[in-house]
């Protein structure tokens, strides 16, 4: 007897089924990148990410390639990718959703309030009782970061979550970091926002990413008749297609245009 959905009475298994790799994006369809942990390794600090010295070509090809239909869809803020990738004419959405940009725009559209700077005080105060843990602040949300120190991961996520309870904020667990952010934007909903400009509408959204944080956005392609993409260790997901890690995404893109990975 099967298990699912339309099997309430069946618990679901234990280890999810395997899933196949994606198909190479293509004519049609529109590509929507997350950045930590699928374009660049995760990294000891936000600031030690190493970009591939052919990632930002690769990635303006990709664009050209799908006329226009490319966009980075990440946690970070646009001015932390900005510096990361450089002056790229690629569409990005930062901060968890937060700050919207189009290709070639100058300015980002806040679809987000800023968290509050009270919130932001209290961050700090958690972070230096835990040993002086990192504070990121972004336009549209703040994350503390425990990679240096993995033991304090109950005692963050206890506070994050009583400061959300008590700011009525979002609270997103990714990769040894809890982030608080105002309700209301998501990965999903920026890739929703950016699928009904011209240019994309129509289109087969595509999503690749790797944190529990980038499901929002695989239940947005899954309902635009597209599908996510997880990159990394299979797990419980609502992605429909899986690659090994960020060589594998490398690979794929690199695919796309008929090339050798660079
Ligand atoms: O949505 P993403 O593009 O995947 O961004 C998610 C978060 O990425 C960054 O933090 C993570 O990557 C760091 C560098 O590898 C790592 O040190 C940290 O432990 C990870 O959580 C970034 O700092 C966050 O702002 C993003 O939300």
């Amino acid at each position: 007897m099967k298990a699912g959905p339309e099997h309430p009475l069946v618990p679901a298994p234990l280890v999810p089924a395997p899933l196949a790799p994606p198909p190479l994006p293509g004519a049609g369809d529109a590509l929507f990148l997350d950045f930590d942990g699928t374009l660049v390794e995760i990294a000891a600090h936000p600031d030690a990410v190493r970009v591939a010295p052919g990632l930002p070509a690769l990635i303006e090809s990709l664009r050209i390639r799908l006329e226009g239909r490319l966009a980075i869809v990440s946690g970070r803020s646009l001015a932390s990718l900005d510096r990361a990738l450089g002056p790229i004419a690629v569409a990005m959405a930062g901060s968890h959703g937060g700050e919207f940009r189009e290709a070639g725009a100058r300015a980002a559209i806040a679809l987000a309030e800023p968290v509050p700077t009270a919130v932001v005080a209290r961050l700090h105060a958690v972070a230096a009782a835990l040993g002086g843990l990192l504070v990121e602040q972004k336009p549209f949300s703040a994350a503390i970061h425990y990679r240096d120190r993995p033991e304090a991961e109950s005692a963050v996520l206890a506070a994050a979550r009583e400061l959300a309870r008590a700011e009525g904020l979002a609270l997103k667990h990714g990769k040894m970091v809890a982030e608080l952010i105002m309700p209301g934007s998501d990965k999903g909903s920026a890739v929703a926002r950016y699928m009904a400009l011209p240019g994309f509408a129509g289109a087969r959204p595509l999503f690749a990413g790797d944190d529990t944080t980038d499901e929002d956005a695989f239940a947005a392609v899954a309902r635009l008749a597209g599908g996510g993409i997880l990159v990394g260790p299979m797990r419980h997901t609502a992605a429909r297609w899986r690659l090994d890690g960020v060589r594998e995404t490398h690979a794929w893109l690199a695919a796309a245009l008929g090339e050798e990975p660079r």
